[in-house]
Order: structure tokens, then C-alpha cells, then sequence
């Protein structure tokens, strides 16, 4: 695998496993600082393709171009239970004056600067991705790769989770790689979507609303549609002319 100095480039990849082909020739490049987030069914490839990108993987076929600096965060948060929080940031780094001190401003950033000596353990679910959060960001990547991250928070958790994401991003500036299954979470937070669909991009949508996007905006409602039609889900929307005429 090659490293480029920002952006991420995916020419003509393809994985499979036994006779499974998960990834089909795929393409697609990010920008610097480009937010894109991934949707598709389940299997059709997300977290291969986070794999890839990380380095766990090696495709079968074509080039995988992403920056030195990427780190991923996860579901689960995978903290280290017998470290406290501070030290979980720090994961993996030098226990420097300097180190502990770009860790605990990124506590402060996720607003948990009164947690560094806390225990994993006492932390509530959205405590704790906020810890991870902090963990990848303090290492200033050019790549964040984001894999489900809120599915597992409550409704309310999530959305603030949202907004916390949009602040980190707008300060960091790191490309960003969000795998979701939820399209609301992709229209709120993205730049561009794209929809996988047997190892190929199906949809390639760039999101030209601005921020904060409601969910009631003509364009958001339109991509909703145009996505969950892809999925195979139908739903009438406001704008259509029929459900115009209905109203
Ligand atoms: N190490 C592996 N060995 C064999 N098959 C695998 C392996 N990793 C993934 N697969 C298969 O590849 C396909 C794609 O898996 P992947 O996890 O990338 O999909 P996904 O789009 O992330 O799915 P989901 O939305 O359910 O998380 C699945 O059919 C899965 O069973």
C-alpha cells in the first residue's frame, strides 16, 4: 500500500472471500477535508472497505491510496478498562509533559476534561465514544474513518454526537470517511454520499444544502427519497407532485 500526503484514492479495487466478491473494481477518491459518508444494504462491502483504507486488509486487485496519518473509531469504543480516560487518549503515544497535554485539551474538546482520571467502566455510552473521539483526534489525522459510531447511542446521545462531530470536523479538517446505515445521520453530516451496492458505488450524491440541515429541506427531502428508493424502500415524499396535490 502507498501513501499520498491528504486525499484517498480507490482505482479498480476488488476483494472477495472463496467465491463471495464483495468489492467489484471498485472507484472513488475523497477530497482533503471532504466528509463523505457510506451507506448500502448489509454485506454489501462498508467495513471491507474501511479495512482496506486502514491497512488490515490488502485488496485483491487495483491501487489504495490514503494518508499516513488515519485512524478509525469504532461501534464499540475500545477502551482499555484497567487504563483511566487520560491514558486511553494517549493510547499507544509517549507519555510525554507535551502528549498528556494535547490529550487533555482534546478531553476538553469532547467535553470531558473533568473525566481524565475517571475508570472506562463509569462512563455512559456516549461518555465513552466521546473518549474514543478524542483518542483519534488528538493524533490530527488527515483521514478519520468513522464505522457506525452512534448506532449503538440513543436517539437524543446521537444527535448531540452529531453536532460534537460537526464541531471536531469544522476545527480538524480531516477527511472524513462516516460508514452508516442511518440516511438521516449521512444527510445531516455530509458532503457527498454514496451508496454501495455489489461492491460498486450505485450513487454518488453530493449534498449541497447548507448547515444546520433540517430534514424538512426540498433537497434533503428529495435525497432521502432518492436513497431509500435505491434500498428498495418507498415513501411518499412532500414533493412530489401527487402528494402536492393530496395536501
Ligand atoms: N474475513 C472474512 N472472511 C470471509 N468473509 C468475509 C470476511 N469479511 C467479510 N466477509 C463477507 O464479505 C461481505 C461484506 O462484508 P462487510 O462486513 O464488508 O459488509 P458491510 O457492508 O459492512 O455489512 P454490514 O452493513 O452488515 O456491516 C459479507 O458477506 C461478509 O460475510
Amino acid at each position: 500500500m502507498s501513501t499520498s500526503p491528504a486525499a484517498v484514492r480507490i482505482r479498480q479495487v476488488s476483494k472477495q472471500y472463496g467465491e463471495k466478491v464483495v468489492l467489484d473494481r471498485l472507484d472513488l477518491d475523497i477530497a482533503p477535508r471532504e466528509f463523505v459518508a457510506i451507506l448500502g444494504p448489509s454485506g454489501t462491502g462498508k467495513t471491507t472497505l474501511l479495512r482496506l483504507l486502514a491497512g488490515f486488509e490488502a485488496p485483491d486487485e487495483g491501487d489504495v491510496l490514503v494518508p499516513a496519518r488515519r485512524t478509525t473509531v469504532y461501534q464499540e469504543p475500545r477502551l482499555v478498562p484497567p487504563h483511566r480516560v487520560l491514558r486511553n487518549v494517549m493510547l499507544g503515544q509517549r507519555r510525554t509533559r507535551q502528549n498528556r497535554a494535547a490529550a487533555r485539551a482534546a478531553l476538553a474538546e469532547v467535553g470531558l476534561a473533568s473525566h481524565e482520571r475517571a475508570w472506562p467502566a463509569t462512563l455512559s455510552g456516549g461518555e465513552a465514544q466521546r473518549v474514543a473521539l478524542a483518542r483519534a483526534l488528538v493524533r490530527e489525522p488527515q483521514l478519520l474513518m468513522l464505522d457506525e459510531p452512534f448506532a449503538a447511542l440513543d436517539a437524543l446521545t446521537r444527535l448531540r454526537m452529531h453536532d460534537l462531530l460537526d464541531r471536531l470536523r469544522t476545527r480538524h479538517q480531516p477527511a472524513v470517511l462516516l460508514v452508516t446505515h442511518d440516511i438521516d445521520e449521512a444527510i445531516r453530516l455530509a458532503d457527498r454520499i454514496v451508496m454501495l451496492r455489489e461492491g460498486r458505488v450505485a450513487i454518488d450524491l453530493r449534498v449541497d444544502v447548507p448547515h444546520p440541515r433540517t430534514l424538512t429541506h426540498p433537497l434533503v427531502v428529495e435525497y432521502r427519497t432518492r436513497l431509500l428508493a435505491e434500498l428498495g424502500i418507498t415513501e411518499p415524499s412532500p414533493t412530489d407532485p401527487l402528494a402536492k396535490e393530496l395536501a
